[in-house]
C-alpha cells in the first residue's frame, strides 16, 4: 500500500473536519476523494501532503512514517485548483524550477523539461509566459511542474475545478491517459461524481469527516453501501420504501405481480432516453388519510429507452404499472436522507 492513513482526526476549533479516518490508497493507481463540499476531502489531501497536521493518527507513504515530516521531505507533488505560476518565467522555466533548486545538472534538466512538455502536450509553448496560456494549458503546466521532481505521489486538489465544463471533460480524459503512461500514485479531490466515475481506479467517498465507502467505480455504483453513496453517485428515486435508480424500474401497461398502479404525469425526452414521472395510486391507508388532509400524490421517476416508450405507446395521462426490475439494486430508505434526491442528475 502506497499511502496509509490510520486513525486520523482533525479539528478546527470545535469543528471535527476528519473523524478517525483510516484508509489505504493503493500504489500506482488513480484514486478519487469524492464527496460534497465541506466533507473533509481537501483536509485529508493536505494532511497527506504535510500542509496540515493531524491532531491524532498517522500517515505512511510507501512504508515511510510521514506523520511528522515537512511537505518537502515527503516527495509528493501537489497541484491546486488555482495554480500559482511564476509569472515572469517561461513555461519551460516554470517546469524546470524544482530541478534547478535541487541543483540537477543543466543538460539533465533541459532533457527532462523537454520530455515533460511533450508528455503534457505543451512542447510548442515552451517559451511562452504563463499568462499566454489558456486555463487548461496552465493546469497541464502545473502537472508537468509537479511531475518534474519525480514524486512518489501526486496530489491534485480539484485541479480542473476552475475550468469550463468542456475543457474540464477534455482534461480528465487527458489525465486518465497521462496516468496510464506515467503510473505515478495519484490522489485527486473532486466533488463531481461523473469525474470520479470516469477517471478513477478507486473512489473514496467522504462525507461529514467520515469515509462512507471505498471501492471501484462499478462497486460504488452497483453496490452502494448506503443511501448516501447511492444518492451521491447517480440519480435515485423512491419506490416501495426503497431507493432505486430510475432505469431499474420496469413500466408495463398491464398489471404484473407486485407492481404498483400509477399515471404518467410527465414525459420528457432527453437524447436517447425518456424520463417519466409516474404519480402512484394512493393505497387505502393513504387514501383514508387524504380525506382529512389532502396530500400530494407520491411520484416515482422512471427512465426508459425511446424504443420502450414507442413499443408501449407511452404518453402523458396514461395508466401504467411500475415495479423494480429483477435484480435491481434497492437500498432501504432511511428516515433522513443525507442529501436531496438528485433525480435526472
Ligand atoms: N483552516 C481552517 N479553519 C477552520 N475550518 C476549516 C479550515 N479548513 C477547513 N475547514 C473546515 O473543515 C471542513 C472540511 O473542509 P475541506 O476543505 O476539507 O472540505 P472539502 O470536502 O474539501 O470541501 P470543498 O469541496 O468545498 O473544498 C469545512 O467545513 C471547512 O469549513
Amino acid at each position: 500500500m502506497s499511502i496509509n492513513v490510520s486513525g486520523v482526526t482533525k479539528k478546527f476549533g470545535d469543528f471535527v473536519a476528519l473523524d478517525d479516518v483510516t484508509v489505504d490508497l493503493p500504489t500506482g493507481q488513480l484514486t478519487a476523494l469524492l464527496g460534497p463540499s465541506g466533507g473533509g476531502k481537501s483536509t485529508l489531501l493536505r494532511i497527506i501532503a504535510g500542509l496540515e497536521s493531524a491532531d491524532s493518527g498517522t500517515v505512511t507513504i510507501e512504508g515511510n512514517e510521514a506523520t511528522h515530516l515537512p511537505p518537502q521531505k515527503r516527495n509528493v507533488g501537489f497541484v491546486f485548483q488555482h495554480y500559482a505560476a511564476f509569472k515572469h518565467m517561461s513555461v519551460a522555466k516554470n517546469v524546470a524550477f524544482g530541478l534547478e533548486i535541487r541543483k540537477r545538472p543543466k543538460d539533465e534538466t533541459t532533457r527532462r523539461v523537454a520530455e515533460l512538455l511533450e508528455l503534457v502536450h505543451l512542447a510548442q509553448f515552451a517559451h511562452r509566459l504563463p499568462a499566454q496560456l489558456s486555463g487548461g494549458q496552465r493546469q497541464r503546466m502545473a502537472l508537468a511542474r509537479a511531475l518534474a521532481v519525480e514524486p512518489t505521489v501526486l496530489l491534485l486538489d480539484e485541479p480542473f475545478g476552475a475550468l469550463d465544463a468542456k475543457v474540464r471533460k477534455e482534461l480528465r480524459e487527458w489525465l486518465r491517459r497521462l496516468h496510464d503512461e506515467v503510473a505515478v500514485t495519484t490522489v485527486f479531490v473532486t466533488h463531481d461524481q461523473e469525474e470520479a466515475l470516469e477517471v478513477a481506479d478507486e473512489i473514496v467517498v467522504i462525507n461529514d469527516g467520515r469515509i462512507e465507502q471505498v471501492g471501484t467505480p462499478d462497486q460504488l455504483y452497483d453496490e452502494p453501501a448506503n443511501d448516501f453513496v447511492m444518492s451521491f453517485l447517480g440519480p435515485v428515486t423512491r419506490l416501495g420504501g426503497t431507493l432505486v435508480r430510475p432505469h431499474d424500474i420496469d413500466v408495463s401497461t398491464t398489471q404484473e405481480p407486485g407492481s404498483v398502479r400509477g399515471t404518467v404525469e410527465r414525459m420528457l425526452r432527453v437524447g436517447f432516453e425518456v424520463r417519466l414521472t409516474v404519480a402512484l395510486e394512493p393505497d387505502h391507508a393513504d387514501a383514508a388519510e387524504s380525506l382529512s388532509a389532502p396530500t400530494e400524490r407520491e411520484t416515482v421517476e422512471v427512465t426508459v429507452t425511446r424504443a420502450t416508450q414507442r413499443h408501449l405507446h407511452l404518453e402523458e395521462g396514461q395508466q401504467v404499472w411500475v415495479a423494480h426490475t429483477e435484480g435491481a439494486r434497492a437500498v432501504p430508505e432511511q428516515a433522513a436522507l443525507h442529501t436531496p434526491l438528485a433525480s435526472g442528475a
